[in-house]
């Protein structure tokens, strides 16, 4: 028999990528991790990249492993869900799903089994070890499958545990898509400072470290938001001007018609 890969990922697009690399960058051996994909060049860049161990064959890689991450489009997980039930059902890994929108019953229904299954929520700054990953487990799962399940999202960052699963949801619009948001913020920027005739580089520079300072502030102060943004506006300064156009242009409601959409998308998903 094969020794035991620790992990297998069914699915070896963006989101497992982000996760591969994170717990490459965080001490995991390549040998330790399996991905199933079909798609060949993407199984040659992840190879390329990480060293990994690739097969198109999704009963292999779950075969050998203690942990299988489900990361394939909500849309494909109940035909992928329905195929890996009986190896699923003879080897008993734990079983985490990354899939926005499907829930943990509706997983353990295709999959023929009750548990364990963890639902996680992750980001792709797990790329940098600077995700967030929000986690929650169905009853049957033990302490020794969260610990694990936790032990493997925090290679890649910061780890909450989510008490109720209907909250998946407005996590996924939140954190999940979230650095989405943030990206089209830093796309606006960078844009706005070209079109005033800075370079691109500073441009891009500039727009990321203010990103980057801003979070790092809002995290190791935790003062509440408006306080944070109270201290960078003197009256009658140039900061004044700008959030008065931001609120006029309506990207405070814009952002949070986002969110509400993007929870709405991932009730639908798992429907
Ligand atoms: N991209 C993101 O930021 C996040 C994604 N997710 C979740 O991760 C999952 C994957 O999303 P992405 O990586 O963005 O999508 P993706 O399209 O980049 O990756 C999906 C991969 O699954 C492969 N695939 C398709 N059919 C398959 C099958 N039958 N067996 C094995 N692999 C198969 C595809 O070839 C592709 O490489 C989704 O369920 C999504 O909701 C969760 C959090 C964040
Ligand atoms: O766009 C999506 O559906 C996935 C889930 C959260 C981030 N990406």
């Amino acid at each position: 028999m094969a020794a035991q890969t620790p992990i297998a990922f069914i699915g070896g697009g963006n989101m497992a990528a982000s996760l591969i690399g994170g717990l490459v960058d965080a001490g995991w051996r390549p040998d330790q991790l399996v991905v199933a994909e079909p798609d060949a060049d993407r199984r040659a860049d992840l190879t390329a990249r990480y060293q990994v161990r690739t097969t198109a064959d999704n009963a292999e890689a779950t075969r050998e492993a203690a942990t299988v991450v489900l990361a394939v489009k909500p849309q494909v997980m109940e035909t992928v869900a329905l195929d890996l039930g009986p190896v699923l059902r003879e080897a008993r890994p734990l079983v985490i799903s990354v899939a926005a929108g499907i829930p943990l019953a509706k997983l353990g229904a295709w999959l023929g089994m009750e548990s364990p299954l963890v639902r996680v929520m992750p980001n792709t700054p797990a790329l940098v070890g600077a995700g967030i990953s929000a986690l929650c487990a169905d009853a049957e799962a033990s302490a020794e499958h969260r610990d694990t399940a936790q032990a493997v999202m925090q290679a890649a960052g910061e780890v909450v545990w989510v008490a109720k699963e209907e909250h998946m949801d407005i996590v996924t619009a939140v954190s999940g898509s979230g650095p989405a948001y943030f990206f089209l913020i830093l796309e606006a920027l960078e844009e706005a400072a070209v079109a005033e005739g800075l370079d691109r580089e500073t441009a891009r520079t500039l727009a990321v470290h203010t990103a980057g300072g801003a979070a790092a502030l809002a995290r190791e102060t935790g003062d509440p938001s408006p306080v944070l943004k109270s201290r960078v506006t003197s009256p009658g300064g140039t900061t004044a001007r700008g959030l008065e156009a931001l609120e006029r242009g309506g990207l405070r409601t814009a952002l949070m018609d986002a969110v509400a959409a993007a929870a709405r998308r991932s009730r639908e998903l798992g429907s």
